[in-house]
């Protein structure tokens, strides 16, 4: 903290998190401890005099020049205070989702002179670094970092959720994250899938049966809502689940205890629920085919995973994603990279995830080329260029997306080309374009 007022200092370090005043102009003019041991470069300046989005976001440009929902914008704007969920890089380079609640600061006259804002982790940064773990959920567009937001806030709670989107956009992932960053995280997480079960199945699954309940039957064995206790019951593609079933799992909802299958005791429940499906429920339940009653107790949070079409900034960063997981060292050409980013993935992130692993097999240990890509994306590209300019914007790379990235790598050229799917030389070449129209 470089304020000099040293009650003022103590104040902003008495803060739980990390936690600045940023002025009209983005700078920021004063910072905690807690904030500066997060963020200052080792060996580089204070933050403090700073732009915000250079230290946190390593952007030459405000965030939402970025096309990001900026607290600084909202703030100032409104005179209301903003919460967003923003990808943070820290000191290190480390990278980290970062819930920001910002703050209207106003002098004796009304005038608002400051924003504040208290940033609180959302996920380990270790997760999000290079050493991606599978559960991770990767994304950075303002449309991800959105839902992010809700999954965070959903993870506070403990009323259940209903996660809906199309196949492949990440429900079980984000099941798996609300978990992982829940009061349950030490608790199991227990999926079931109710596409697969028979309704005597899946009366089983659930509730486990005592010895002797049905004909063959040996031993007693427990059901998911047992070995779910005190943690979290995942079950995907809820509307497939066989209407018997529905009234049961409506009773255990309503009076939070079931019995086992031939049993009579009644067990407690203390599981959470996340229920997800690729299915329009409320369809489901106008036409009879899903009890109204049960829906509104499984929604209680409803969120709804954007499809990848959607958010097609975050095409390179998975492609990235999927190649550091699956084959650490191997790369990708700018033009593969380009083609990638323009299609349009039915199947989602899943099917992302297909292409890149099916891609670095045809390639072996060289760069992943256009060639060893499906023909179909080819047929594709020209059309989904023309319809998205931001997979345009990856592709072309403006200026503003330019001295962005070179600002986010330190001037490293080749991770700047890399990062906006351009070949170095084209960098090099716009870069020479840029410095002439200036
Ligand atoms: N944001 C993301 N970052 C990294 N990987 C992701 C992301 N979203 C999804 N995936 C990966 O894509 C695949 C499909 O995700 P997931 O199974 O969570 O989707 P789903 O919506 O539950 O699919 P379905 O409706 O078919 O059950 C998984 O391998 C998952 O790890």
């Amino acid at each position: 903290m470089t304020d000099k007022t040293p009650a003022l200092a103590s104040v902003l370090d008495a803060h739980p998190n990390a936690f600045i005043l940023i002025d009209r102009d983005y700078n920021i003019v004063a910072a905690n401890r807690k904030y500066l041991e997060r963020y200052q470069h080792r060996g580089k300046e204070s933050p403090v005099g700073r732009k915000c989005h250079e230290v946190s976001h390593r952007s030459a440009l405000p965030c939402w020049r970025n096309g990001e929902d900026c607290p600084h914008q909202q703030v100032f704007g409104t005179g209301q205070p903003h919460e967003v969920v923003h990808r943070h890089y820290d000191g290190k380079g480390g990278a980290q989702y970062v819930r920001i609640a910002a703050h209207p600061i106003f002098d004796e006259e009304g005038r608002l002179l400051y924003i504040s804002e208290s940033m609180h982790t959302c996920a380990r940064s270790e997760e999000l670094a290079g050493t991606a773990e599978a559960s991770e959920m990767v994304g950075q567009s303002r449309t991800f970092n959105h839902i992010l937001g809700h999954l965070c806030a959903a993870a506070e709670s403990d009323a259940p959720i209903l996660l809906t989107g199309e196949t492949g956009s990440g429900k079980e992932l984000a099941a798996r994250l609300i978990h992982r960053k829940s009061a349950r995280a030490a608790r199991p997480f227990v999926p079931l899938d109710c596409t697969v079960l028979t309704q005597e199945l899946c009366a089983d699954e659930l509730f486990g049966h005592e010895k002797g309940a049905f004909t063959g039957c040996a031993g007693a064995k427990p059901g998911l809502f047992d070995i779910a206790h005190r943690g979290t019951l995942f079950l995907d593609e809820i509307g497939d689940m066989p209407p018997a079933i529905q009234a049961k799992l409506l009773r255990v909802l309503e009076t939070g205890t079931y019995r086992r299958v031939g049993g009579t005791e009644l067990q407690k429940v203390d599981a959470r629920l996340i229920c997800a499906t690729n299915r329009d429920l409320r369809q489901m339940v106008a036409e009879g085919r899903f009890r109204a009653d049960l829906y509104y107790r499984i929604a209680c949070v409803h969120l709804e995973l954007p499809p990848l079409r959607h958010r097609r900034e975050d095409i390179p960063e998975l492609v990235r994603h999927f190649l550091a997981q699956r084959a650490p060292g191997q790369g990708i050409t700018p033009a593969a990279m380009a083609l990638l980013a323009a299609y349009d993935y039915p199947g989602n992130v899943r099917e992302l995830a297909n292409l890149v692993d099916r891609a670095r097999i045809l390639a072996r240990d060289a760069e992943i080329d256009v060639a060893h890509l499906p023909v179909e994306l080819k047929e594709m590209r020209e059309d989904c260029v023309r319809r998205d300019p931001v997979a345009a914007r990856i592709r072309l790379g403006d200026a503003a997306s330019i001295r962005d990235a070179l600002m986010r790598f330190d001037g490293n050229r080749r991770q700047a080309a890399s990062w906006l799917g351009l070949s170095e030389r084209t960098l090099y070449r716009r870069l020479r374009q840029i410095q002439a129209d200036a």
